[in-house]
């Protein structure tokens, strides 16, 4: 009998009936799984099953292709990037409604699986959610007040870091080098002053492998094929990231324990030390008001290194390529510096509102080029609406804060770079803008936790750097793209430059 039914289906498979009816199955069900959207979700591309979008974003800057698909489709539109929906808001309406107006909603985290699978969600401020997530937060903001953030004691360790970076630079002694390690080497160890209190020296074995070790992590990134398939994650193609991640725990417990057997409560070091002070004093309320242990406090400073590093570095290596494509704009830099604090001694966290030019630059350099362009993801913690649309439960909605910051409802021509946008006529004040449509650390809840540290950083290494040189691309070196490359953040494609000190 058995052998009758497979000689019958030998047949039929045989037959050219059975080919067309598997080809129309197939197409079926194809047309089945692009229209299986929810209905009323914002307008958007139709993607291939399975993969989604992804072919059409691939090697494209997300934030870009984003801003030209809202063109297309609206300012706010839908596409699928794997089998995931994901939402993008484009402009400043949508934001507001969504992380201010709606902020019970839209203020979660859509954690990616490259995430998700090397760390514990529990001490996480970037990707928390719930009460615990608004513990590690309220703790992290006042634990940064308390360190100094804001002050003139955290802005004396920045200028010391600057200072150093300088001296760095200037044992190039001209020649053309790519500034991106050491830049990123003094951001990390102003995260390190503050977490571990000390920084490293730029060549420090530790130092440099915890450096190695969030770069190639962050490499993985957001367009890493384990974000769509989970699976992959156990299989050879991610044992480099199984083994970083090992490298980085057994990196960071290192000094979790170190400050365990030294720790004193009556001398508090840095954020360290403030974090287990939180956990003793939760013995005398309630465990649900810092729900964690001692050694939670690495996933904390592991975020702040995470959020803190590439984010900075990269907005200082804007800094330092927009001074080669625009001279002038150097110039007026170099002779506001020039008048306002001369040469004999660093400018201090005291002169910025003597600096209005330069305070405009880094003002006009977080509207045009974000290094934090598309935010952290959302998602949307149950059904609901928005501007007119259905949102469903688990939606990762993407903030593209570029789009915003080019939205020519509230920039006159935005693509050009124009520090003269954010001073008064008589050049003398520096005018902030009055609308929504700018947003450089994000708004609302998630607004960034580093907001005012970034701030100080960003003054300081500038007006230091620019203080000491005079930066220009080398003749033989192709003129770098303004473009930018999207990856986790937004930053210059590699490029080299030429420091020549300003001062004998
Ligand atoms: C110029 C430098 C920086 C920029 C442009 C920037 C921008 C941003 C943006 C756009 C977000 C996401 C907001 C959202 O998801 O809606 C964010 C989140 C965050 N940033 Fe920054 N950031 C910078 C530097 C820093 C620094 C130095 C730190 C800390 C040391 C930091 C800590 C954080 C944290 C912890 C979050 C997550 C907040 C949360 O989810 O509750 N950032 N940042």
């Amino acid at each position: 009998m058995s052998s009758l039914v497979l000689h019958s289906l030998s047949v039929l498979a045989d037959s050219s009936d059975v080919r067309a009816l598997l080809v129309f199955t197939v197409v079926l069900l194809a047309v089945r799984w692009l229209l299986r959207t929810p209905d009323n979700l914002p307008p958007g591309p139709v993607g291939w099953p399975v993969i989604g979008s992804a072919l059409q974003l691939k090697g494209k800057p997300c934030h870009q292709e984003f801003t030209n698909l809202a063109r297309q489709y609206g300012k706010i539109f839908s596409l699928y990037l794997g089998t995931s929906l994901v939402v993008v808001l484009n402009d400043a309406a949508s934001i507001q409604e969504a992380l201010i107006k709606q902020a019970d909603r839209f203020s979660g985290r859509k954690v990616p699986e490259s995430v998700r699978l090397c760390f514990p969600m529990k001490g996480s401020i970037l990707f928390g959610t719930g009460e615990p997530w608004q513990a590690v937060r309220r703790f992290t903001v006042g634990a940064m007040r308390n360190l100094g953030v804001g002050k003139n004691s955290i802005a004396l360790r920045i200028n010391e870091e600057a200072r150093i970076l300088c001296d760095s630079f200037e044992e190039h002694g001209g020649k053309p080098f790519n500034p991106l390690t050491l830049v990123s080497s003094a951001v990390s160890n102003v995260i390190c002053q503050m977490s571990f209190g000390h920084r490293y020296d730029y060549d420090n074995a530790t130092f440099v492998r915890i450096q190695d070790n969030l770069r190639k992590r962050m490499a993985f990134g957001r367009t890493s094929l384990v974000n769509y398939l989970p699976l992959l994650f156990y299989t050879p193609l991610y044992k480099e990231l199984r083994e970083l991640d090992e490298e980085r725990r057994r990196d960071m417990q290192a000094v979790v324990y170190e400050h365990l057997a030294t720790f004193d409560p009556k001398h508090i070091r840095d954020m360290i030390d403030l974090f287990f002070c939180e956990v003793q004093q939760r013995d005398g309320c309630t465990k649900a008001k810092f729900p964690f242990t001692e050694t939670d406090v690495e996933r904390l400073i592991h975020d702040l290194f995470g959020a803190g590093t590439d984010t900075s570095a990269n907005m200082l290596m804007w800094v330092i390529l927009t001074m080669t494509k625009y001279p002038e704009v150097q110039e007026k830099m170099h002779e506001e510096l020039d008048r306002v604090v001369g040469c004999g001694r660093q400018p201090a966290w005291a002169d910025r509102p003597n600096l209005p030019y330069c305070e405009a630059v880094l003002l006009e350099l977080l509207r045009y080029r974000p290094t934090g362009a598309l935010a952290v993801p959302h998602t949307a913690a149950h059904r609901t609406d928005l501007m007119g649309f259905n949102i469903p439960k688990d939606t990762m909605v993407l903030v593209n804060i570029f789009a915003a910051h080019h939205d020519p409802a509230y920039w006159e021509n935005p693509g050009q770079f124009r520090p003269e946008r954010f001073l008064s006529a008589d050049g003398k004040e520096v005018v902030k803008p009055t609308h929504s449509s700018y947003l450089p650390f994000g708004i609302g809840r998630r607004v960034c936790a580093g907001e005012q540290l970034a701030r100080m950083e960003f003054f300081l290494f500038t007006v230091t750097l620019l203080q000491r040189f005079t930066f220009t691309v080398p003749e033989t070196d192709p003129p770098p793209s303004m473009d930018g490359v999207f990856e986790i953040t937004l930053s210059p494609a590699p490029f080299r430059v030429c420091a020549t000190p300003r001062h004998a």
